[in-house]
């Protein structure tokens, strides 16, 4: 029988991280090198065919960096059941902003169970030069751990790199605890099957993923 979700996942992250053009690049394969802030929020739709009976429509919900410091997010929060934090690899205080954020949603939405919503943390940009973070990318498998991101991906918007890989991750961490919610065990993480998108090479750590 043919099964349908419906899952919202948010895109945070400071101003000019690359939200909007991750978005654009996953869901519509276009890229601008144009920077025009979002204002509010924006919305995305995106169908998977995940598998021979499970369609996956996923409500990408694109929030202004600017937001952080309005009131509007726990509306636009609400009901979501994963999350994309992005930060900008050439810019080390969008990185210093990901707990904020992070803490942020985790205060705002939690799950039905009341955990809090899986997040995948993004290292936008990784076409640029990354050296105000050299020092803070080998550590991102721990930074992960302690904030309570289920993986990171360097991606770039630019050169569609990982973004299918992040998203992927993020989608089986939500239908994994979908089943959870359901049969009440809990493990945290699921395996992925492998991902044969060339395109998504590159540094990845997701605990959900073969190491
Ligand atoms: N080189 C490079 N530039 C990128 C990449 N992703 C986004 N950009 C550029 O970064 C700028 C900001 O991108 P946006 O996607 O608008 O950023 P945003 O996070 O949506 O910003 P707000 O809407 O203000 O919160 C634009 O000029 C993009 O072209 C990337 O992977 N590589
Ligand atoms: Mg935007």
């Amino acid at each position: 029988m043919q099964q349908e979700h419906l899952f919202k996942v948010l895109v945070i992250g400071d101003l000019g991280v690359g939200k909007t053009s991750i978005i654009k690049r996953y869901v519509h394969q276009i890229f601008s090198q144009h920077y025009r802030a979002t204002i509010g929020v924006d919305f995305a739709l995106k169908v998977l065919n995940w598998d021979n009976h499970t369609v996956i429509r996923l409500q990408l919900w694109d929030i202004a960096g600017q937001e952080r410091y309005g009131n509007m997010t726990r509306v636009y929060y609400r009901e979501a059941v994963g999350a994309l934090i992005v930060f900008d690899v050439t810019r080390a205080s969008t990185f210093d902003a990901v707990p904020k954020w992070k803490d942020d949603l985790d205060t705002k939405v939690t799950l039905s169970n009341g955990k809090p919503v899986p997040a995948v943390l993004l290292a936008n940009k990784s076409d640029q030069s990354r050296d105000g973070l050299s020092t803070q990318i080998p550590k991102l498998d721990t930074f992960c751990k302690e904030n309570g991101f289920v993986g990171w991906f360097e991606t770039s918007a630019k050169e569609n790199t990982n973004i299918e890989a992040a998203i992927r991750c993020l989608v089986e961490n939500i239908l994994t605890h979908e089943e959870n919610a359901v049969s009440d065990s809990d493990p945290d993480t699921v395996t992925l099957s492998g991902n044969n998108n060339t395109k998504d090479r590159g540094k990845a750590r997701c605990s959900a993923c073969p190491k």
